[in-house]
């Protein structure tokens, strides 16, 4: 099984988990891109009715549209059931690594509402410890990016400007903001850092998902393997 059938076998797996009438919180990036696209079938083969997808990126709801899943804003739900979602980096203890696609503020402002969050991984994002392979995003107010790439050498890390690819100059998030890729030695406490780091002025949110997955489905070449609470 190739990296792109390992996505698709566990975006497969996390539909047996929706029913009838649910409000699903869609995640970003190319592992939930599957699940959004078969969840998308079976609304509209009438073997799910009345579920309705609260997007947590432009992306995701660009392509929720498209594939026919009736979208609703945080705003006009009261709760939402599951939240189906990619990672970056997951250790052995569930915590995550998110927002390589800059969507980690609304993908974490849905996620910790959900009533089960469920992650999605090929096995080459599984890490001894947070931090092994990748940065940590962090979205800041535009106007605060240098003072806190300076505030984080304090934590021993080194910040980046997230550069576009297909504009001048720094990715702007869907809110207006701008990312930092900051790369730590090792994470030894991943809840701490999540919390300390969203102290820092300017800093709207951080892309360490501490203590909130529920469960986690990890694509690996002899099947779907489960991480669970
Ligand atoms: O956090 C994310 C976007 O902000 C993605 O969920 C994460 O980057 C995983 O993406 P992919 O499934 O494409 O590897």
């Amino acid at each position: 099984m190739n990296v792109e059938e390992m996505k698709k076998a566990v975006a497969k797996e996390a539909l047996k988990f929706i029913e009838d009438e649910m409000v699903v919180g869609l995640g970003t990036g190319s592992t939930t891109a599957y699940f959004i696209k078969y969840l998308g079938k079976l609304i509209m083969e009438g073997e799910l009715e009345d579920v309705y997808g609260v997007p947590t990126s432009h992306q995701a709801r660009l392509l929720a549209l498209e594939v026919g899943i009736p979208v609703v804003s945080l705003d006009e739900v009261d709760a939402i059931d599951i939240a189906v979602d990619g990672a970056d980096e997951v250790d052995p203890h569930m915590n995550l690594i998110k927002g390589r696609g800059a969507a980690l503020t609304m993908e974490k402002i849905i996620e910790y509402r959900a009533g089960m969050f469920i992650v999605l991984v090929d096995e080459s994002k599984l890490v001894e410890y947070l931090g092994q392979k990748m940065p940590v995003p962090i979205e800041v107010i535009p106007a605060a990016w240098r003072a806190i790439a300076e505030e984080l050498e304090v934590f021993n890390a080194t910040a980046e400007l997230r550069m576009a690819v297909k504009k001048d100059g720094p990715v702007v998030t869907d809110n207006g903001n701008f990312i930092l890729d900051a790369k730590f030695a090792r994470i030894e406490d991943p809840l701490d850092l999540e919390i300390e780091l969203n102290t820092i002025p300017g800093v709207v949110e951080n892309g360490i998902f501490a203590d909130i997955a529920d469960i986690i489905l990890v694509g690996t070449p002899e099947g779907v393997k489960r991480m669970e609470r």
